[in-house]
């Protein structure tokens, strides 16, 4: 279990490493106010590695904790086809660089299943020698589609959450951040800060 270390308004803030501002701007927003003062962030590109999306996230956050010696959040997220046994999974980022949301959705042409999943891994550790990983995960079920919406933000257009009509892109933030992979993961994440800072 990982020891609570108790944040005082004087103690160390959590530092998020990621070099993705997109998913900064949400997870600024998803974490609200609340919790401000207790996390900075870093633009740093770690390396990404493969495995599993769960092995990818420990592996980031670890060395995450390497660099900033103190305590890190992480996250990896996964785009995975359930035509394609869950692949792209944590590589869909060189799929997306390569062929667009676009290509995406040509990938499942030769598919009657256009099903999907959007996972999010949040890794947090204390940043102390040998301390362990944890791992906050959130999925959103859905469909691949032909891209609908802004394109400012990787697959969102052409991933479409089941039960609604609209794309990621085309929602509005709040409704996205409401339902989404990274919505769910942060739940979890935001009940361990609480945990952690009370106790
Ligand atoms: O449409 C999207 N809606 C999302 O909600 C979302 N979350 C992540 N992504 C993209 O999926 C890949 C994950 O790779 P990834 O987790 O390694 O991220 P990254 O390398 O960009 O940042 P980081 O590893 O420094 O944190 C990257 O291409 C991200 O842009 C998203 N695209
Ligand atoms: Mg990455």
């Amino acid at each position: 279990m990982l020891k609570a270390v108790k944040l005082t308004k004087m103690s160390r803030p959590i530092t998020l490493v990621t070099g993705n501002k997109k998913k900064l701007e949400e997870f600024v927003k998803i974490l609200g106010p609340e919790f401000e003062k207790q996390v900075v962030s870093i633009d740093i590109d770690l390396p990404e590695y493969q495995g599993t999306p769960e092995e990818v996230t420990r592996a980031k956050c670890t060395l995450a904790a390497q660099h900033i010696k103190g305590p890190v959040i992480v996250e990896d997220t996964s785009l995975c086809f359930n035509a394609l046994g869950g692949m792209p999974g944590p590589y869909i980022k060189w799929f997306l660089k390569e062929i667009g949301p676009v290509g995406l959705h040509k990938m499942l042409a030769g598919f009657e299943d256009k099903s999907a999943y959007a996972v999010c891994i949040y890794g947090f550790s204390s940043g102390e020698p040998e301390a362990p990983v944890e791992l906050f995960p959130g999925r959103c079920n859905g469909t691949i589609v032909q891209p609908r919406g802004p394109t400012d933000f990787g697959w969102d257009p052409c991933f479409q959450p089941d039960g609604f009509d609209q794309t990621y892109a085309e929602m509005v933030k709040e409704t996205k951040n409401g339902i989404s992979h990274r919505g769910r993961a942060m739940a979890l994440l935001k009940d361990f800060l609480k945990q952690r800072t009370s106790s």
